[in-house]
C-alpha cells in the first residue's frame, strides 16, 4: 500500500494585520492510500489548513507535504474537494454542473458526458440531468457536488464538513453513500468534521487535534468490527459508544 499524503514536521503560520497566528505545529502524519481519515478538534485548530496543505493550495511555512511521494508545487490534480456548501451554479443544469470541473481542465467529449450521466445514476440521481439545482433537495445537491468531484478522477477526496448543513436523516444517508463510494473506488478520503459520531461511524482512523496552535493529540484506529458496518449500523454498537467517549474525553481537555 502506498502513502497517499505525508505530513513531515509541518508548521503553518499565517501573517495577519494583528501579527502572526500559528495554525499548525510539528504535524507528522501519514495517510495511507484507500484510507478514510477523520480530523476532529476544536474550532480554529487547523483542520481546514491541513486540507489546504494536502491539496497544495498552501505551501507549508516549514516541513514538507507529499502526495503520493511527490512534493507539491501547486494545486494537486490528485485531490478533489467537497465543502459544506455545494457551490452548484444555479443557471447550469445538473449535468453541466457535474461536468464543470472536467470542462475547466479538459474538453467535454461525448464519452465524458456518458460517464457523467452514469455517475448521476450511481449516486441515485437518475432523471435529474436536465434539472436545475433549485429543483433538488440539499442532500441531492451534495450528491451532485460529489459527482462533480468524482468526474475529475481524483485519487484523494478532501471533505470539509460536507454534511453539516443537512438534516440528520439525509446526513446519515449521505455519510453511507460517500463512505461506500470512496471504498468501492479505493479512494483516499480526509474528512473534517465537528461531529464525532460521524467520524467514528465513517472513518478508518481518527486524528484528534489540540487547541491552537494545532498539534496532533492522538491518532485512533477504528476497530475492524465497526469499519465493516454501515455508518448507521455502526452507531448501534458498543464499540461505537466506547470510541466516541474516548474522543469526547480527549476533546474535553481542549475546550
Ligand atoms: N488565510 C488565513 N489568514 C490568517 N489566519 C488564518 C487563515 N486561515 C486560517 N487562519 C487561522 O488559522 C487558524 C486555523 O484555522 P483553520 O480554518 O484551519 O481551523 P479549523 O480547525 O478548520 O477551524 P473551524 O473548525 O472553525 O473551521 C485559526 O486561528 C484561523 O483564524
Amino acid at each position: 500500500m502506498m502513502t497517499a499524503i505525508s505530513f513531515e514536521g509541518v508548521n503553518q503560520t499565517y501573517m495577519t494585520k494583528s501579527g502572526e497566528t500559528t495554525a499548525l505545529q510539528e504535524i507528522w502524519l501519514d495517510i495511507e492510500e484507500g484510507e478514510l481519515i477523520g480530523l476532529v478538534g476544536p474550532s480554529g485548530c487547523g483542520k481546514s489548513t491541513l486540507l489546504s496543505l494536502a491539496a497544495g493550495l498552501l505551501p507549508p511555512t516549514s516541513g514538507t507535504v507529499e502526495v503520493f511521494g511527490q512534493k507539491g508545487t501547486g494545486p494537486s490534480p490528485d485531490c478533489g474537494y467537497m465543502f459544506q456548501q455545494d457551490y452548484l451554479l444555479p443557471w447550469r443544469t445538473i449535468l453541466d454542473n457535474v461536468l464543470i470541473g472536467a470542462e475547466i481542465t479538459s474538453t467535454v467529449t461525448p464519452a465524458l458526458k456518458h460517464r457523467a450521466l452514469a455517475l448521476l445514476d450511481e449516486l441515485g440521481l437518475s432523471g435529474t440531468a436536465h434539472k436545475h439545482p433549485h429543483q433538488l433537495s440539499g442532500g441531492m445537491r451534495q450528491r451532485v457536488a460529489l459527482g462533480r468531484t468524482l468526474l475529475t478522477e481524483p485519487r484523494i477526496v478532501l471533505l470539509d464538513e460536507p454534511f453539516s448543513a443537512l438534516d440528520y436523516q439525509i446526513k446519515l444517508q449521505l455519510e453511507e453513500l460517500i463512505a461506500d463510494t470512496l471504498k468501492a473506488r479505493r479512494l483516499t478520503g480526509v474528512l473534517v468534521t465537528h461531529d464525532l459520531g460521524e467520524a467514528v461511524a465513517m472513518c478508518d482512523r481518527i486524528v484528534v487535534l489540540r487547541n491552537r496552535p494545532g498539534r496532533i493529540k492522538r491518532v485512533l484506529s477504528v476497530p475492524e468490527s465497526l469499519r465493516s458496518l454501515s455508518p448507521l449500523a455502526a452507531r448501534e454498537t458498543p464499540e461505537f459508544h466506547s470510541l466516541f467517549r474516548t474522543i469526547w474525553g480527549d476533546l474535553q481537555d481542549e475546550y
